[in-house]
C-alpha cells in the first residue's frame, strides 16, 4: 500500500513538476531575460498571459462609440491595450499570448528587419488548427519552400498586366449595385444606404469575376460557402482549443466537413470546366492551371487540390480587406466633404463623359489616390501584423530567443506623430505628396517577400470603385450613422456604414 502511495506521489510530483516547468518557470525566465534589457510588460499570468485582461478591454473599448470631433483618433478604441500599456512600459513591451511571449514593437527599423530579413528567422506564428482547416495549402497558411513555389506562381497571376486586363469586370461589378441603388432610390433625390453591407457584396461580385471569369455566379456560391465556414471557425476560435476535438463528429464538425467537401468540389467542377474552354486563361484560376516558367527556366505547376485552396486564401484575404477599405474611404469623404469636392472634380475632369475610368485614365487619379493612401494609413485593415522568431536572433540590440512572437504595432506606427507630425490623426491626403520620413512608417499590406500579392487589384478596384461612386452620387453622414471603428479580423465599422447618397449624374 506504502509503495502504490509513493509511486502515485511521484507520478503526480513528476507531472506536477513538467506542468509548473512549462507553464511557470519558463515564462519566468523569459521574461526575466526581457527584463535585464529594460524591456518590460503587464506581467505573465498562469495559462491566460495576458488574454484575459486584453479581451476584457476590448469589451469595454467596444461598448461606447467615439465622438465625431477627433474621428480619426482610434487607437484607444481598436488597439485597447496598446493605448493603455505603452504609456506605462513604452514602446516596446513585453506581454503574454496565453504562454506565448509577444514582443510589440512599434519602432519602424526594427519593423522593416522583421518583414524584410532574408534570413528566414522570421516567419508565421502557429496557427490554431481549425484556422489551419479553412487556410489549407494556401500562401497564407503555408511556410519554406512550398509557400516560396507558390509564391511564384500567383506573383506572375497577380502581375499588372493581369490586373489590366479586370478593369471591365470591376467596373460591371459597381454598375450592378448602382443598378440596385437606382432602383431603391426610385424618383427620390437623396436615399440612405448601410454602405458596408453593399460594399462587401460588391467586394465578393469582384473577387468572384477576377477568379473565376464567366462563371462567377457559382464563384459567389463558393464563397457564400466560404462565409458559413468562416463563422463556424469564428465560433471554434473565441473556445479554447482542445487537442483532438476537431476529429470528433459533433454536429458544428460535421457541418464544418460537409461546408469543406462541397466547397472543395465546386472549386473543381469550375476547374475541370476551365480545362475543358481552356478559357484565355484571364481569370484566377485559369492562370494558376497554365504553365509557367521560374526564373531558370523550370516549368512549375500547382495541383488541383492547391489551386483549391488558394482561390480560397484570395476570397478571405481579398474580399474583407477591399471592402473594408472602400468602406472607410467613403466615410472618411462623408465627414470631409471638402476631400470629398476635390476628389469629384478630378473624377470629372479624368474620366471626361465616360461612366467608368479606363487602366490609363487610373494613373491620373492622382487625389484619388492620395485619399485612398490616406485611408489605408488612418485605418489600416490588419491594424498589426504578427511574426514568430524562428531561432535566437538579435534586434537593435535586444537579443530575442527562438519562439518569442513578434507584433508589430502597425496602426501605433501610422499614427505616430514622431513619424507624421502632430496633425498624425487627421484626415490630410496631401501628406502623400511629400516624401516620407521613414521607410518603415507605412506598411498597409506588409512588406519584404511576405508582402500582399493581391496589393495592385485592391488598390486598382478601390479607384475604380470609388472614382465611380464620386461621379455619380454625393454622400453624408445619415443621422443614424454611429462612428465605431473595431477591430474583428479586419478593421470594420461595428455598426455599419449609414450614409445619405444624392444622384449627380447619369
Ligand atoms: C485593401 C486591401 C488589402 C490589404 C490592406 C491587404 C493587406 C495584406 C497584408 C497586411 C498582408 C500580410 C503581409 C504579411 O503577413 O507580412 C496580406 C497578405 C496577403 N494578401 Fe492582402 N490585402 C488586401 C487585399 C488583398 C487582395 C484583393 C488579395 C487577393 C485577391 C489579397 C491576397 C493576399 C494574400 C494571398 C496574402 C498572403 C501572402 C503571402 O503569405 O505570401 N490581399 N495582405
Amino acid at each position: 500500500m506504502m509503495q502504490f502511495l509513493l509511486a502515485a506521489i511521484c507520478i503526480v510530483g513528476f507531472y506536477l513538476t513538467k506542468f509548473l516547468y512549462a507553464n511557470w518557470f519558463i515564462p519566468w525566465r523569459i521574461q526575466r531575460h526581457f527584463a535585464k534589457q529594460g524591456i518590460k510588460g503587464p506581467g505573465y499570468r498562469l495559462l491566460v498571459g495576458n488574454t484575459t485582461q486584453i479581451r476584457a478591454m476590448y469589451t469595454e473599448a467596444q461598448k461606447k462609440p467615439m465622438s465625431l470631433s477627433h474621428p480619426h483618433d482610434i487607437i484607444h478604441r481598436v488597439f485597447p491595450f496598446y493605448h493603455k500599456w505603452a504609456p506605462v512600459y513604452g514602446k516596446i513591451f513585453l506581454y503574454w499570448f496565453g504562454k506565448k511571449p509577444r514582443l510589440l514593437i512599434t519602432d519602424p527599423d526594427m519593423i522593416k528587419d522583421v518583414l524584410t530579413n532574408p534570413s528566414g528567422c522570421f516567419g508565421m506564428i502557429d496557427i490554431d488548427p481549425f484556422v489551419k482547416l479553412f487556410f489549407g495549402d494556401g500562401l497564407i497558411g503555408l511556410n519554406g519552400e512550398k509557400w516560396a513555389k507558390h509564391r511564384r506562381i500567383i506573383n506572375h497571376a497577380f502581375k499588372t498586366d493581369k490586373v489590366k486586363g479586370w478593369v471591365s469586370d470591376i467596373a460591371d461589378s459597381t454598375h450592378t449595385i448602382f443598378k440596385l441603388w437606382e432602383k431603391q432610390r426610385g424618383d427620390k433625390e437623396e436615399f440612405e444606404i448601410e454602405v458596408n453591407k453593399d460594399i462587401h457584396s460588391v467586394s465578393a461580385d469582384i473577387i468572384s469575376r477576377t477568379s473565376f471569369g464567366s462563371n462567377f455566379e457559382e464563384g459567389k456560391r463558393i464563397f457564400t460557402l466560404q462565409e458559413k465556414q468562416l463563422g463556424l471557425i469564428s465560433q471554434a476560435l473565441r473556445t479554447i482549443y482542445i487537442p483532438g476535438f476537431r476529429f470528433l463528429p459533433t454536429k458544428t464538425n460535421r457541418d464544418r466537413w460537409n461546408l469543406d467537401e462541397e466547397t472543395r468540389n465546386a472549386i473543381q467542377k469550375l476547374i475541370n470546366t476551365n480545362r475543358k474552354i481552356k478559357e484565355n486563361a484571364k481569370n484566377l484560376i485559369g492562370l494558376l492551371m497554365s504553365a509557367y516558367k521560374n526564373d531558370e527556366g523550370v516549368e512549375e505547376k500547382l495541383q488541383d487540390s492547391e489551386i483549391i485552396d488558394e482561390c480560397k486564401n484570395f476570397y478571405l484575404a481579398g474580399k474583407e480587406t477591399s471592402a473594408n477599405l472602400m468602406t472607410w474611404v467613403l466615410i472618411s469623404l462623408a465627414i470631409d466633404q471638402e476631400w470629398q469636392t476635390k476628389a469629384r472634380e478630378e473624377v470629372y475632369q479624368v474620366l471626361g463623359d465616360s461612366t467608368e475610368p479606363n487602366w490609363d485614365q487610373l494613373s491620373n487619379l492622382k487625389i484619388v489616390t492620395m485619399i485612398i493612401q490616406e485611408t489605408l494609413r488612418l485605418y489600416p485593415l490588419s491594424v498589426t501584423l504578427t511574426k514568430q522568431a524562428h531561432k535566437d536572433v538579435t534586434l537593435k540590440n535586444i537579443n530575442i530567443p527562438r519562439g518569442t512572437q513578434m507584433h508589430l504595432a502597425m496602426i501605433a506606427v501610422h499614427h505616430d506623430p514622431e513619424l507624421w507630425g502632430e496633425n498624425s490623426t487627421e484626415f490630410n491626403p496631401a501628406r502623400f505628396t511629400e516624401p516620407r520620413k521613414h521607410p518603415g512608417a507605412y506598411f498597409p499590406f506588409g512588406a519584404g517577400p511576405k508582402v500582399c500579392v493581391g496589393q495592385t487589384l485592391a488598390m486598382v478596384e478601390t479607384k475604380i470603385v470609388m472614382s465611380m461612386m464620386l461621379r455619380n452620387y454625393s454622400f453624408r453622414l445619415s443621422p443614424t450613422y454611429v462612428h465605431a471603428p473595431m477591430h474583428m479580423m479586419s478593421l470594420k465599422p461595428q455598426h455599419g456604414a449609414q450614409l445619405i447618397f444624392t444622384k449627380l449624374r447619369d
